[in-house]
């Protein structure tokens, strides 16, 4: 892509002009400010202004002075009265300048237990527990209580960074283990921000890779939702071909690239007003074949004070590079290592030798020991079609997934796979990334995956939200070479792995796709 006629290349800059009045009104409240100290400013604009006010101050000369997000002494405090002690000011501003360095010692403390490790300017603290949530950011009991219902009992790391960051108006880029609860991290400032329902247009967008990624991401915002009124869409083919979408209130519109970027086209839909826009899976939208889209997507959400935030669990320096473009401010925030996978999963390389050896050993492993719910991933949709062929008449219930089922078709493999009724399912990297199966028991690598990150994706189907999981893979001579990429991915989370491949030499990977043998046990003269 070429740097200059990308719009996601440009840079942003924030019209300081429109938003003298926001800005006007800040400074008066601080004045006035007679508000409990924890209570954050709720306007995104107001904060960005003030963050860019700071910086500039800093520059000149009063550190100290800082609003510190969490603490918030300095922006309550008074102006001095002309009467005042000069002394009494001072004692002031030492005790501030005391409490400020002590507020950013509990933050890193904290930081470091959660293992939460973040950078850029002005970094809200973490919240401790979502009771702090409405204490500090006055979140609704709605949302509270749907938590509570849904059994969240304790934010993850990721939530506790990323979501006074959103919360305070600051972009983000994040990347979390897998199943560590990312999703509830962007939906909840987004709920939060948005306040109430409104038909003046779309106000959020939430890009997903896949449709089913899409659409379990929309039946996620519906839970939190419950019991108050929002217009949540989710963009299907109907709705992109047919929709007006003037007519249709909706406050969080989620989709696929290709589905909004044909729907802006084609529908004339109106993204302008959009006030957050979420990039799910960053690294995947970033992708070539992708990128095209989102692109178009990026342009059209074209208001000035838009909060953009990416999240992943994994992400590439190339893709953070990328990120930094057309962020403005944004803070990092990363949770353990940077493209790691999650400690919960105990992981096993198994060698089978040559393409025949897969399905024997796979036979025998299910012989001895099946722990459905299951999932198996090949390389692609015609060894998805085979491998199914040959597990359909075993006594295992067996589906599959693949890009060449009709959309109901995909819908029907994800849904008997979550409500039990298949016990293993066949699938490619289609439903690699984000998808939520509660309790994924064992993810299985029939083919090697194509990299690293593809690997850290599939294994993270199970070991989902602090629960243990299993991740299998199997590698044949043609693997070999590279072996040490998933390697050390595995030896980064805790698990052992022999010492011989650790020497082996690190690949610098492309795409590891090589032509495999067809699956099959049919002698080649019954085929
Ligand atoms: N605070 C919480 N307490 C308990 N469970 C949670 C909490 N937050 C999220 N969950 C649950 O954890 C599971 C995983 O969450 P989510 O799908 O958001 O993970 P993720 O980090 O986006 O994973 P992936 O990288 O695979 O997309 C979900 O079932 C979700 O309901």
């Amino acid at each position: 892509m070429e740097k200059d006629t990308s719009f996601l290349f440009s840079g942003i800059t924030f019209d300081r002009k429109k938003f003298a009045c926001e800005f006007a009104r800040f400074q008066e409240k601080k004045e006035n400010d007679n508000q409990p100290k924890l209570i954050e400013n709720e306007n995104p604009k107001i904060e960005q202004v003030t963050s860019a006010r700071v910086d500039k101050k800093r520059k000149r000369k009063a550190p100290l002075s800082d609003p510190v997000e969490g603490f918030t002494l300095f922006k309550c405090s008074k102006t001095k009265a002309a009467n005042e002690e000069p002394d009494h000011h001072e004692d002031e501003i030492l005790q501030g300048k005391k409490e400020y360095h002590r507020q950013l010692e509990r933050d890193a403390l904290f930081r470091k237990k959660h293992n939460i490790h973040v950078s850029g300017s002005n970094i809200p603290s973490p919240f401790q527990n979502f009771a702090e949530l409405q204490l500090r950011y006055s979140c609704r009991s709605y949302l509270l209580r749907n938590l509570a219902e849904l059994g969240f009992k304790e934010p993850t790391p990721i939530q506790r960074q990323a979501i006074p960051v959103l919360l305070s108006g600051r972009e983000c880029f994040a990347c979390a283990p897998t199943g560590s609860g990312k999703t509830f991290a962007f939906v909840c400032p987004i709920l939060m921000k948005l306040k109430n329902a409104s038909k003046d247009g779309v106000r959020a967008v939430i890009l997903c890779p896949t449709r089913e990624l899409a659409a379990q991401t929309a039946r996620e915002c519906k839970k939190l939702i419950k019991g108050k009124k929002f217009y949540i869409k989710l963009m299907t083919k109907q709705l992109a071909k047919g929709a007006d979408f003037s007519k249709l209130p909706c406050d969080i519109l989620i989709s696929t690239p290709f589905r909004l970027q044909y729907a802006i086209q084609k529908r004339k839909l109106d993204l302008s007003k959009v006030e957050f826009l979420v990039l799910d899976e960053s690294d995947k939208l970033f992708e070539l074949g992708l990128v095209e889209q989102v692109d178009a997507v990026v342009k059209a959400c074209s208001n000035p004070s838009i909060l953009r935030s990416l999240f992943s669990a994994t992400l590439p320096d190339t893709v953070e590079e990328l990120a930094r473009t057309i962020m403005h401010d944004a803070v990092r925030v990363i949770i353990g290592r940077k493209n790691s996978a999650s400690e919960s999963i105990k992981q096993k390389l198994i060698f089978v030798g040559s393409e025949e050896g897969k399905l024997l050993a796979l036979r025998q492993s299910f012989a001895e020991s099946l722990n459905p719910p299951v999932l198996l991933f090949v390389q692609n949709k015609e060894r998805a079609k085979e491998l199914y062929n040959e597990l359909k008449y075993d006594d295992i219930r067996a589906d599959v997934i693949h890009a060449d089922l009709s959309q109901i078709e995909r819908e029907n493999a994800v849904n008997n796979f979550r409500s039990g009724k298949t016990w293993v399912l066949i699938a490619t990297d289609v439903i690699a990334r984000g998808m939520d199966f509660k309790g994924v028991n064992c993810v299985i690598n029939y083919d090697f995956p194509d990299s690293a990150a593809a690997y850290i994706h599939r294994i993270g189907r199970s070991g989902r939200a602090g629960r243990s999981g299993e991740a299998i893979t199997l590698y044949t001579e043609a693997d070999v070479p590279f072996l040490r990429n998933v390697a050390n991915v595995m030896t980064a989370s805790g698990c052992e792995v022999p010492a011989w491949i650790m020497s082996l030499q690190k690949k610098k990977w492309k795409k590891h796709r090589p032509q495999r043998e067809s699956i099959s046990t049919k002698p080649e003269d019954e085929e």
